[in-house]
């Protein structure tokens, strides 16, 4: 799978994709990673990618022409068309479903905006979906860029090795995921539930079942509405 964001601070990717699972799935051509600098692609003589809104109001838009531009050159990289993503507060809030569907593409292109946003016409004529990791707002959108870069690592073949698979994960069938226990058995007089000691492997799975059942109903009833009350 094939990544590529156009933002105006690369040196922001440094650090959280360079570690890891990401940086193994890179470094096995898994993820085909591509940061690209939107500045790159200014014309003036002060490399200009922004300017007053229309209207009024306070703060700068990033300009279509720009944008268009840097986009053109990022397509221009490798022969799959990509899906445009735009991350935004004012987009599809992030979910498990979508993580699926996105890693599903051959091809990413993500563009994180600065200052106010960018001009509504390159959203109209260029963006396919525009998604949010939540509702509030941030300076940028390359935190939701690497976010999104993360959760869809996870999905590409490979990338969890072979022991986790992101099926076992929470929200892959709709539900908070249990609790998780590790040695010591007992710390500070702080024990470990007696079913996980028992290996009795079918108890172990109801328990966790009924943990995940309860957590969500508690924490999140919002994730078990219209769904008939899983057993
Ligand atoms: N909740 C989010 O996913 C999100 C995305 C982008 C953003 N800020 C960007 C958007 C255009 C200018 C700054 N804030 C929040």
């Amino acid at each position: 799978m094939r990544i590529d964001v156009l933002t105006l601070f690369p040196e922001a990717f440094r650090g959280p994709l360079d570690v890891s699972i990401v940086k193994r799935a890179r470094e096995d051509g898994l993820l085909d990673l591509h940061i690209y600098d939107i500045r790159e692609h200014a014309t003036d003589r002060h490399r200009t990618v922004d300017d007053y809104p229309f209207g009024g109001g306070q703060g700068m838009v990033m300009r279509v022409d720009v944008l268009d531009r840097a986009l053109e050159f990022v397509r221009g990289q490798a022969p799959e068309r990509g899906l445009v993503v735009y991350l935004t507060p004012a987009g599809e809030r992030l979910n498990d479903r979508i993580v699926r569907e996105l890693a599903a593409e051959p091809r990413l292109i993500l563009v994180c905006g600065r200052y106010e946003g960018v001009d509504e016409r390159f959203v109209e004529h260029f963006v396919d979906r525009e998604i949010s990791i939540g509702d509030y707002v941030l300076t940028g959108g390359e935190l939701p860029a690497m976010v999104l870069i993360d959760a869809v690592t996870r999905h590409i073949p490979g990338a969890l090795g072979d022991a986790a698979s992101p099926q076992e994960e929470s929200f892959a069938d709709g539900l908070l995921e249990h609790p998780q226990y590790t040695r010591p058995a007992e710390y500070k007089g702080w024990s470990v539930p007696e079913v996980l000691l028992s290996g009795h492997h079918a108890k172990i799975a109801a328990w966790r079942r009924q943990q995940r059942l309860e957590r969500t109903r508690r924490r999140r009833p919002d994730l078990l509405e219209g769904k008939d009350d899983p057993a």
